[in-house]
């Protein structure tokens, strides 16, 4: 099957530092991926060169059959990759239910004209958005906080926020820089379980980016390691834990 992601042989120099080194990684069709690395290691440049917030200063990023590297963020969104971000990113003034329904009305039909004149067709997508987004959020345990401010929600559901949201864009691949951060250990455990289920239930790829190890041993297929830019290890969870050149650089005993 051919990749949904391919990314090849890319590089990031900012000024004298290589902050990524020659990184090439390929997703399948629904495989749930991870990116892990010690603090410093280039995870989340590769993030958002993958994701057209940088272009590359070498090499390729192919989504879908198409040349992203290059392209903008938003043109990226467009052909189906979404993310969240390590400093959650919300639209902190609105109401949760309205950042959920920003990011549907990318695919919304109606002309400026109608939604000027609220006529017709925009009133019947308008309901149709604020149901299919009142369905996310439910599965994200939050539609009784649909009218509160988005900044008054406790951090963990913030986090969970920013997932919803960036599901309405109807992504074939999402991207996860740190969906832990900050959770404590029942949410980290609901949140892997989340994870998975909408990785089924989307038809989604996913890769996260984390440094909770119970998470990411527990829910990828498959990890990549970086260290001072360089891919140093990728493979199974198995693979990975009993790496020895990963456990000297970033596991340590932690997992072996
Ligand atoms: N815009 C930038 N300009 C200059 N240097 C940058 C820029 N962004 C990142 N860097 C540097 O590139 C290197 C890789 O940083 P990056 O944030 O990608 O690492 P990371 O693996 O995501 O780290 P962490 O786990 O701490 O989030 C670091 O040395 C960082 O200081």
């Amino acid at each position: 099957m051919e990749a949904l992601l391919k990314v090849n042989d890319i590089s990031m120099v900012f000024g004298g530092l290589r902050a990524v080194s020659n990184f090439s990684m390929e997703i399948k069709a629904g495989e749930l991926i991870g990116l892990i690395g010690p603090n410093g290691a280039g995870k989340t440049t590769a993030f958002n060169m993958i994701t057209g917030v940088y272009t590359p200063t070498e090499g390729e990023i192919m989504f879908n059959g198409t040349r992203t590297s290059g392209k903008k963020s938003y043109q990226v969104t467009q052909l189906g990759m979404a993310r969240t971000f390590q400093n959650i990113r919300l639209f902190s003034e609105l109401s949760v239910i309205d950042n959920v329904k920003i990011a549907y009305n990318m695919h919304v039909k109606y002309t400026l004209g109608e939604a000027i004149a609220r006529v017709g067709r925009y009133f019947s997508e308008e309901d149709e958005i604020t149901k299919k987004a009142l369905e996310l959020l439910k599965i994200f345990k939050l539609e009784d906080k649909a009218y509160e401010t988005a900044k008054n929600l406790p951090y963990g559901e913030q986090r969970r926020l920013e997932i919803a949201r960036a599901l309405a864009t109807e992504p074939k691949l999402l991207l996860l820089d740190e969906p832990a951060a900050g959770m404590n250990p029942q949410e980290t455990k609901e949140l892997m379980e989340m994870i998975r289920w909408i990785r089924d239930k989307f038809s989604l790829s996913i890769l996260l980016i984390e440094h909770d190890m119970g998470l990411v041993m527990g829910v990828c297929e498959r990890i990549y390691v970086l260290e001072y830019g360089f891919c140093i290890a990728s493979g199974t969870p198995d693979e990975i834990k009993n790496n020895k050149r990963v456990i000297e650089a970033y596991l340590g005993e932690e997992v072996s």
